[in-house]
């Protein structure tokens, strides 16, 4: 049925089945607002760079790799991902994972994508921005020139190190800065209040970056708190654990913070027991704007549609409603020009208006 009725909630799905939803979930355009690109490392392409490269790893094959993730927090998950970076030496190897990501999301009709990079990940083994910069640089023009995907780069800093190494790391960067969007904090959570990364956020605003920061992944909403507060972001990734403080949430609510949830990430790092646990209904249903993302697909078993058409096979709680918003979301969440935002968001209600 043609609505006409363009907003608050245009296509008139409130009918549609379950399996037209989860085909809908799957061929809709959409946007990944987080994804760490070292977190799409698939384990035969760091067997296919060890070799390339000669750097020996600790296991025998490829499922010998994957049979090591298995991870029982946020830390044990990031010693692997740590580990898995050595393998990451030469333009072309930055090059070849950026590009595969890019294949990889474009057949999930993703649109639009913010991947996150850890410099100090690399400069730390002594390769730096003049390797990793013109890698990316390349596989954003050829994903916009061949897949029609637009990639915007979050440049993302450490919180485990210190605020000086962060400094320096942003200081690399500002030659760069036409090539990135914003910044971003990951790492270990626990111990490193977003407080501790305040001069580093003020600086990137004020070289016009956008800000976002993990918080609330198995942090307390006092980080939140903190990152919207103290480092001004504009975006929450994670923050799951917003639920947990009622005048938090009802302020991510008011203000529209968009969250970028990572389902299938929660479940491999014991942020929550299984899927059909997964608060993400209950955040939804108080009114934020919440996103579903791949976090990283290559060690939690699956890259954004998986994410969504897995959390909604084990939450009847979600159907079309919430389909369509989390994918309208993500488009309205991302930093892209608003040209082409309005343009994604007309593709998507026109494909939920002929389904409808
Ligand atoms: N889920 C995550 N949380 C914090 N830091 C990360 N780096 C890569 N993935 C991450
Ligand atoms: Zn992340």
């Amino acid at each position: 049925m043609i609505s006409d009725n363009l907003t608050p909630s245009r296509p008139d799905i409130a009918a549609l089945p379950a399996e037209r939803v989860a085909h809908l979930l799957r061929a809709s355009p959409k946007a990944e607002l987080h994804v760490h690109i070292e977190g799409t490392l698939e384990p035969e392409l760091i067997f296919a760079l060890a070799q390339r490269n000669g750097v020996s790893l600790p296991y025998a094959d490829v499922q010998a790799l994957r049979k090591a993730y298995a991870f029982s927090d946020l830390q044990s998950f990031l010693d692997l991902y740590y580990a898995g970076c050595d393998v990451l030496r030469t333009e072309q190897d930055f090059f070849d994972l950026a590009w595969a990501y890019f294949q990889r999301a474009a057949r999930d009709h993703v649109v639009r994508v913010e991947p996150f990079f850890d410099p100090q990940s690399h400069t730390v083994r002594g390769v730096g921005f003049e390797v990793f910069m013109p890698a990316f640089i390349q596989a954003a023009q050829r994903a916009q020139d061949e897949l029609g995907l637009s990639v915007g780069w979050i440049v993302s800093v450490l919180r485990h190190l210190p605020e000086e190494d962060a400094l320096q790391t942003l200081d690399a960067a500002q030659p760069w800065l036409d090539h990135l969007i914003g910044i971003g904090l990951d790492s270990s959570e626990r111990g490193n209040p977003p407080e501790k990364f305040a001069r580093v956020f003020a600086r990137a605003r004020e070289m016009g970056l956008y800000a976002v920061a993990h918080a609330g992944e198995e942090g307390p909403p006092a980080y939140v708190l903190g990152a919207l507060d103290v480092l001004k972001v504009e975006r929450i990734d994670h923050g799951v654990r917003a639920s947990e403080d009622p005048a938090l949430m009802q302020r991510l609510a008011r203000e529209q913070m968009p969250l970028t949830v990572c389902p299938l990430s929660n479940v491999r790092l014991c942020v929550v027991p299984d899927l059909a646990q997964h608060n993400l209904p209950q955040l939804l249903a108080a009114g934020l704007k919440v996103t579903v993302n791949s976090d990283d697909p290559a060690y939690f078993g699956g890259y954004i549609n998986d994410n969504l058409t897995e959390l909604f096979a084990a939450q009847p709680a979600l159907g079309a409603p919430q389909a369509y918003a989390l994918l309208r979301n993500s488009l309205e969440a991302s930093f892209a020009a608003n040209g082409d935002k309005a343009l994604w968001i007309a593709q998507l209600d026109a494909q939920w208006r002929q389904a409808a």
